[in-house]
C-alpha cells in the first residue's frame, strides 16, 4: 500500500441544520492526484475546505468526524489553523493574484508574511516556485512588473507558484482551470503531472475528462454522499455503482 498523506474518517460538515457532506471516508495518498468530481452541488467545495480548516471563519458550519495529516487530527484542540494552511495550501477557481505587487512580490507573499527578508533566499524561492508552476521562461525578465498584467492563465499559475512558495505538503485545487482557456488549461494539466513529484494534491473538478486526464484516485459525490471512490481508471471503466456509471456515461449532471 501507498503511504497516506492525509485521511478522513466519517467527515461530516454541517451548514446549520442542512449537512454539505456527510459522513466521508476518503484517503488522499501520499504525492498522488486524487480529483473529486459530482454535479453542482454534491459537496465537492465543502470537502475540500474541510481539508485546511477553510471554514472556521464560518460561524454556522460544524465539523464531525476526523481530518487526518500524517496521522494527526487537524481539528484536535490546540491545533493553529494558520500552521495548518501553510501546510495544506489552496489555489482557488479564479486567479488571485495582489492587485498592487510585482509578479516577484506576488510569488513570495507568504514567506513574507512568516517574516523571511534575505532578498537572496526569496529570489531563490521565487524561482524555484515559478519553474514549478512552469511559469519561469514567461516572466524571468518582468518579475517587477504587476502580476496582474498577466495572462489569466499565467496569473493562475502564479496563484499555483505563490502556493507552492511556502512548501506544502499537500494543495487543494478548487476547479483550478474553470476560468480558463483551452489552452492555459493544457499548461496547468501538463504541470501536475510533474508537481506531484513534490506535492499531494486534491483538485475538485466539473470536467470528468479533466478528472481522466489528470488523476491517480477520483471520487464521486451525489447529494453530500460519497458514492464510490478508486483509482481512476477503474471508477471510468468500470464503476461499481450505478450512479457513477450514470453520471460518467453523461446521463446526468
Ligand atoms: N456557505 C454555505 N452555507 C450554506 N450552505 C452551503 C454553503 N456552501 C455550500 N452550501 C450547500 O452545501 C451543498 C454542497 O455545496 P458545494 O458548494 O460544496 O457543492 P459543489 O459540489 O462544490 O458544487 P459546485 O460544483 O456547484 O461548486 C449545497 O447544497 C450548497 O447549497
Amino acid at each position: 500500500m501507498e503511504p497516506l498523506r492525509m485521511e478522513t474518517q466519517n467527515l461530516t460538515v454541517h451548514y446549520g441544520k442542512s449537512a454539505g457532506v456527510k459522513n466521508v471516508s476518503l484517503p488522499v495518498h501520499d504525492r498522488k492526484i486524487t480529483a473529486l468530481i459530482g454535479p453542482s452541488g454534491c459537496g465537492k467545495t465543502t470537502f475540500l475546505r474541510a481539508l485546511n480548516r477553510m471554514h472556521d471563519l464560518n460561524p454556522i458550519v460544524r465539523i464531525e468526524g476526523r481530518v487526518l495529516l500524517d496521522g494527526e487530527d487537524l481539528y484536535a484542540p490546540g491545533v493553529d489553523p494558520v500552521a495548518i494552511r501553510r501546510r495544506v495550501g489552496m489555489v482557488f477557481q479564479r486567479p488571485t493574484p495582489f492587485p498592487t505587487m510585482s509578479i516577484f512580490e506576488n510569488v513570495v507573499a507568504g514567506l513574507r508574511l512568516v517574516g523571511v527578508r534575505d532578498r537572496e533566499r526569496l529570489m531563490a524561492v521565487a524561482e524555484r516556485s515559478l519553474r514549478a508552476a512552469a511559469l519561469w521562461d514567461e516572466v524571468k525578465n518582468r518579475l517587477n512588473e504587476p502580476a496582474v498584467g498577466l495572462s489569466g492563465g499565467q496569473q493562475q499559475r502564479i496563484s499555483i507558484a505563490r502556493a507552492l512558495a511556502v512548501e506544502p505538503e499537500v494543495l487543494l485545487m478548487d476547479e483550478p482551470t474553470s476560468a480558463l482557456d483551452p489552452i492555459s488549461t493544457q499548461a496547468i494539466e501538463d504541470l501536475l503531472a510533474g508537481l506531484k513529484e513534490q506535492v499531494t494534491i486534491v483538485i475538485v473538478t466539473h470536467n470528468m475528462q479533466q478528472a481522466a486526464r489528470v488523476s491517480d484516485y477520483t471520487a464521486f459525490f451525489l447529494n453530500g454522499d460519497m458514492i464510490e471512490y478508486g483509482p481512476t481508471e477503474k471508477l471510468f471503466t468500470n464503476p461499481a455503482d450505478p450512479r457513477t456509471e450514470a453520471y460518467i456515461t453523461g446521463r446526468f449532471g
